[in-house]
């Protein structure tokens, strides 16, 4: 089948911006239009992004909707609050374009809690690109990926989100584990934080050392993740969420625990994740007694994860590798674009991922 599309990217000069690029560019129907930014326009992309020697000579335009419009798609990959005002301006101009947002803005249902968590107006809810997302009475996800098919936005997940949910989400909707006492401890790298210059990002400091960030409750993918869990079949999750920053370009590694519905067997906590991940292109449930590392996740839009019942504890443990850039946005991205316009799900995204 071809369905050849133009794909205008806001932001081409970010981390975000640049990984979709990447991927566009080995997509057999994607074609590269106008590329925008906000400080860098005027510059060519070959100056923020040397690896895509393809685009080297194109030059960053303003990111404002007459560059913008009359493209199939545009994907927004701007901080939270310009991709919501991008994105109103280019409906009040008619624009037809199918728009993905690589930012939070339209991700979370709950109006009140993106004002708690962001403090902002909501810029509203648009169809979430999470293919994988299981609902209440779901064995295998089907629901979400009807729901991406006739998209035309799409509100792609936080990486953190996509790496917890789909840690938990097996057992949430299997009703295997109590939902009101998971914890997640995720190691990040620093990619995750976008290319903008924060203090704690400083080589001599970052290089040789693990933080934490966002400690006690306060990062903003908890109520995003609380949503997922809700649609999988928990209405009411506590989650305890703890992000820690550890020196590497890529990658997350999301440690997920929950307490055991007692009386559960650990072969049929398995047999959830097994049959939830079992026909899912992108998301590899482990053999038994193999861990996930971000190494093999690298540059490809996998999902590794593994489960186990630690009996001594009553508790389940989750583990689940992703490459944030790619399974955490822009491969994630390109999948559920791939649904909208009716191509296969897989088109342009490649399984493997690079070593070392
Ligand atoms: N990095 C990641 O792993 C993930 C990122 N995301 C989301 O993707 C989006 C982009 O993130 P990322 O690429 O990491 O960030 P970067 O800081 O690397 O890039 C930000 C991009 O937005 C542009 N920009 C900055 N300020 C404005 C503004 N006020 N108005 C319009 N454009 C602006 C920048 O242009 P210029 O260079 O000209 O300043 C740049 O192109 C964010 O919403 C982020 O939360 C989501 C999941 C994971
Ligand atoms: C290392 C790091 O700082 N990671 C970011 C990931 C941001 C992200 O996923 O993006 P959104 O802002 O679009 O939700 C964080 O944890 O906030």
């Amino acid at each position: 089948m071809h369905m050849t599309f133009t794909v205008a990217v806001a932001g081409a000069s970010g981390y975000a911006g640049g990984e979709i690029l990447r991927i566009l560019l080995g997509h057999p129907e994607a074609k590269i239009g106008a590329l925008t930014a906000h400080s860098n326009a005027g510059t060519p992309l070959g100056s923020h992004q040397p690896h895509l020697r393809s685009l080297a000579d194109r030059m960053l335009a303003p990111t404002a909707v007459d560059e913008l419009t009359g493209h199939d798609v545009v994907v927004l990959a701007l901080p939270h609050g310009a991709s919501g005002e991008l994105a109103a301006a280019l409906a009040d101009r008619g624009d037809h374009a199918i728009v993905l947002d690589l930012g939070a803005d339209h991700r979370l249902t709950d109006a009140a809690a993106w004002q708690e968590y962001y403090g902002s107006p909501h810029a509203g809810t648009w169809p979430y690109g999470l293919p994988e997302l299981l609902h209440a009475g779901e064995k295998t996800a089907a629901q979400q990926r009807a729901e991406l098919a006739s998209a035309r936005r799409i509100a792609v997940p936080g990486c953190n989100v996509t790496a917890v949910t789909l840690g938990l989400q097996p057992g949430v909707a299997a009703g295997v584990i109590e939902p009101t006492d998971l914890v997640a401890v995720l190691a990040n790298g620093y990619s995750g934080a976008g290319k903008s210059l924060k203090t704690h990002l400083l080589a001599s400091e970052a290089l040789g050392s693990a933080q934490p960030y966002a400690v006690g409750g306060s990062h903003r993918h908890i109520p995003e993740i609380r949503q997922n869990l809700a649609v999988a079949g928990a209405p009411d999750v506590t989650i305890s969420f703890t992000p820690t920053l550890v020196p590497m370009p890529r990658g997350i590694l999301a440690t997920a625990t929950a307490r055991l519905v007692p009386g559960t067997d650990p072969a049929t906590v398995r047999a959830a994740w097994q049959e939830a991940y079992a026909d899912e292109p992108f998301v590899q449930l482990l053999p038994e007694g193999e861990w996930p590392s971000t190494a093999a996740t690298l540059g490809a839009n996998t999902a590794l994860v593994q489960v186990a019942v630690d009996e001594r504890a009553g508790r389940v443990v989750t583990v689940t590798a992703i490459d944030n850039l790619v399974k955490g946005t822009a491969g994630g991205a390109v999948q559920s674009l791939n649904l909208a316009l009716g191509l296969p799900e897989t088109a342009g995204l490649a399984q493997d991922g690079v070593a070392p």
